[in-house]
């Protein structure tokens, strides 16, 4: 399970998160969408320990990510899919990953063979990778050490028709296998086709959480909502369709 308590990050000027609370549960794919500056990537970088809260918590597995035994194996994290060395090729990248958690160079084969990427382009050097085929590799990246939690941070991005099946293909079965998985998207349609859970955010601020159900329970298309939500035009109905599975509102 992925835990924010009322997370909040304030930068100098900037309240960048304002009392975020939500949870991911196991066995579920929950999609973290929100307009340019939501926040979203400052929640995603509280999580993984890379920024520290104002204040509130961010667990994952019960525990801060800084805290938790070999992360690796715990939660797979794609958060930037262009942050490698260009001069690699996808094979040594995941081979250096491999070696680093002590995992046998078949597994590099297994990951490879798990998001679509053939020996051949392995081979090639991480500089001439389309975006596409960056987010193939950051996924195999994040998925070596089988872990039980995997946050991945606009992945769909650059992926064409065919990968973005693929993609929701694999994100289910992660989910089926009992994975925790937080989605950060703005691809409102890919989203409402392979969440369980939505959580809307916007100026740092969750707006809605729910089902895609519950969120579109007037017949409202997911980008509808969201629109509705994020231009305030429809601020108070929103929050109505906000509560949450457990009543409280969000
Ligand atoms: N290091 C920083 N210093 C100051 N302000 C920051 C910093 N990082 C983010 N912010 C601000 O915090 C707010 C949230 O930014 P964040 O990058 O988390 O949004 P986002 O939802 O990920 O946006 P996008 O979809 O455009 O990537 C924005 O106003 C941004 O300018």
């Amino acid at each position: 399970m992925i835990e924010f308590k009322h997370v909040s990050k304030v930068y100098k000027d900037v309240r960048a998160l304002d009392d975020v609370s939500f949870t991911v549960e196991p066995g579920g794919v929950t999609g973290f969408l929100g307009p340019n500056g939501a926040g979203k990537s400052t929640a995603l970088r509280v999580l993984v320990g890379l920024s520290r809260a104002t204040s509130g918590s961010a667990t994952v597995l019960g525990r801060p990510y800084g805290e938790l035994d070999r992360p690796a194996f715990q939660v797979g994290t794609l958060l930037d899919a262009g942050a490698q060395h260009p001069g690699r090729t996808g094979r040594e990248i995941l081979t250096l990953g491999a070696m680093t958690l002590g995992l046998p160079r078949s597994r590099v084969d297994e990951v490879l063979r798990l998001v679509g990427l053939t020996a051949a382009e392995g081979g090639r050097r991480f500089g001439g990778y389309s975006l596409g085929m960056r987010q193939r590799l950051g996924i195999a990246h994040a998925l070596l050490g089988e872990p039980r939690a995997v946050i991945l941070d606009e992945p769909a991005n650059g992926l064409d028709p065919q990968g973005i099946r693929w993609l929701r293909g694999l994100l289910r079965e992660l989910a089926a296998s009992g994975c925790a998985v937080l989605l950060s998207s703005h691809l409102l349609h890919e989203v409402e086709q392979v969440a369980d859970q939505v959580v809307l955010i916007a100026r740092g601020r969750v707006l809605a959480r729910g089902t895609v159900a519950e969120l579109r329970r007037d017949g409202r298309t997911l980008e509808q909502v969201f629109l509705d939500l994020t231009t305030g035009a429809d601020r108070s109905a929103g929050l109505d369709a906000a509560l949450s599975a457990d009543g409280s509102a969000a």
